[in-house]
């Protein structure tokens, strides 16, 4: 069954626009468990515009889910991960400015970039997860640089998706069973919604964990949070 992680960065949005301390990002994430969140995902992004480097020494101690730290791996992010020991790191190539991630890794000609940051991240025993593009000749380099997961980039997916949801599938279903034949797992996230989640995973059922946050805390705005994960989990598993 395909987990879900939620991801809380647009919490830490809301609570830096008044520069308090409400909503709490720490009892948002220990509230999303209770209400069903497989795992808590954060981007804690160099700018700091949401998720914080102390919102991250907070979380670690008190996650009891998976607890999935996402970014580039540079100095910063490798000694949060080295602190933070998470039950996983997934790697995304977003450069410092990006408004949002809008691609995965060329796992080409980064590869033996990624090679050594994995190893790296394996001797903290941390579980690694690559961000990628649903384009075949990226996944044996990933498999060849060590990384135990792949993500799947779906914005691109999500936008097809109203349009026509088997072509917009189409790209991933390619690639989820060549990543399967290689023996990596798989996550998939970005722009999945209420409306794409179902197909995508009925459509391709062994994907492991999906992270999801813009579009659930913008529908927690109006369903509450505790029924937004109840309807998430809920689409999971139809
Ligand atoms: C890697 C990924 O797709 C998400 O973590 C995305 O980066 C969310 O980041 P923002 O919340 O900053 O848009
Ligand atoms: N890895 C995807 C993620 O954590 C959340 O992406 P989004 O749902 O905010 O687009």
């Amino acid at each position: 069954m395909t987990k879900l992680s939620v991801n809380i960065n647009k919490i830490a949005t809301l609570r830096n626009a008044r520069g308090g301390n409400n909503p709490d990002v720490v009892k948002v994430a220990l509230d999303a468990e209770k209400f069903g969140a497989q795992g808590i995902t954060v981007h804690p992004r160099p700018d700091e515009r949401h998720i914080r480097y102390d919102d991250v020494m907070k979380l670690k101690d008190v996650v009891t889910t998976e607890f999935n730290i996402e970014g580039y791996p540079d100095e910063r992010f490798m000694e949060i991960i080295r602190i933070a020991k998470p039950a996983q790191a997934t790697l995304v190539p977003d450069p410092p400015h990006v408004l949002t991630s809008n691609s995965g890794w060329d796992t080409i000609s980064h590869q033996s970039m990624l090679k050594d940051i994995i190893a790296e991240l394996h001797q903290y025993g941390t579980r690694v997860s690559i961000f990628i593009n649903p384009e075949e000749k990226y996944f044996e380099p990933a498999k060849t640089a060590g990384t135990d997961r792949v993500e799947l980039y779906t914005e691109p997916y999500a936008v097809n998706f109203h349009q026509n949801r088997d072509e917009a599938i189409k790209p991933y279903l390619r690639v989820s069973e060549l990543a399967k034949e290689l023996g990596l797992g798989l996550n998939a996230g970005h722009d999945l919604d209420l409306h794409n989640l179902n197909f995508l995973v009925k459509t391709i059922p062994y994907i492991d964990e999906v992270s999801i946050g813009h579009a659930l805390i913008c529908d927690a705005l109006y369903y509450g949070l505790e029924n937004t994960i109840q309807m998430y989990r809920r689409q999971l598993e139809i």
